[in-house]
């Protein structure tokens, strides 16, 4: 595990430009998504506790937008149902290289394929679970109905598929309070002002949030019939969306 810290935003930027999940970002990245997001360990955790629950034997199980494999890690530390793999699926380069090491550090009896792909294009076969930790919110928004689409297809009767985003209100009492709740977590675990603003900045144009409304809206217009928020903290959220067990396969 990579324990570098993450001072990018730490010095005054004359330009801040887009965020991009580079080699600069891989290299701290635990250090940055811990940080930075509320509760972060006790998702990761949960996932493959819900793994363990929710894997059907002999099928497989998608971690899309795997960054350094933390889902996977936790699914394959935690799940025990027999003949399950993982397919742990990441667009940036840099994150894969190092998601593939990290992986390998790691002893487990579930196989892991780690592949470098966009998961806007990349062919989903019949699985029993999909998991999107805090990946969604980077896909344009114009592509996520057709994209959550192809997650339901693609997953078997009873097939549970796991969403974990950053999520706005459209209250603006509850959208300030939350939003500056989640900057005091994050000054209380050692970012300041500058690194604050400044990274808010790079993540303006790349990260494009819904509110939770209309990711529920999304889960219900696509078939899903059984959704449930599991996990919330401020503006941080994760549900579990299940496929009815008489939808066809
Ligand atoms: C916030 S990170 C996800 C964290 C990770 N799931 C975890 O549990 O630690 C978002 C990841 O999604 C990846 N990503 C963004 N758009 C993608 C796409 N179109 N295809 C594949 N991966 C994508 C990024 O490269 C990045 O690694
Ligand atoms: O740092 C923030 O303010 C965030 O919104 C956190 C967040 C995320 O939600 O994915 C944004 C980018 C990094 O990938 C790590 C965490």
């Amino acid at each position: 595990m990579n324990k570098q810290r993450d001072s990018i935003y730490a010095a005054p930027l004359s330009q801040v430009s887009d965020f991009a999940f580079d080699a600069q970002v891989a290299n701290v990245f635990p250090d940055m998504i811990n940080r930075s997001v509320p509760g972060y360990g006790t998702i990761v955790d949960v996932i493959g506790r819900l793994a363990d629950r929710f894997a059907q034997p002999n099928t497989r199980i998608y971690d899309l937008g795997c960054s350094l494999g933390a889902a996977s890690l936790s699914i394959r530390q935690h799940c025990s149902v027999p003949g399950v793999q993982i397919v742990a699926v990441d667009n940036s380069p840099a994150m894969v290289e190092r998601c593939e090491s990290h992986i390998s550090a790691y002893r487990g009896t579930i196989p892991v394929h780690v592949q470098c792909a966009d998961i806007l294009t990349y062919p989903l076969e019949k699985c029993s679970i999909i998991v999107l930790n805090f990946t969604l919110q980077f896909i344009a928004p114009e592509q996520r109905d057709a994209l959550m689409q192809r997650f339901y297809d693609a997953l078997l009767p009873n097939g549970l598929l796991i969403l974990s985003e950053k999520v706005t209100h459209t209250d603006p009492l509850v959208e300030s309070t939350l939003v500056d709740l989640h900057h005091e977590f994050k000054r209380s675990n050692g970012y300041s002002d500058l690194e604050i603003s400044q990274k808010r900045a790079a993540l303006e144009n790349v990260m494009r949030l819904d509110s939770a409304e209309r990711h529920i809206e999304r889960f219900r217009a696509v078939g899903f019939s059984t959704i449930q928020e599991w996990y919330r903290c401020f503006n941080f959220t994760s549900w579990i969306a299940v496929k009815g067990a008489q939808d066809g396969e």
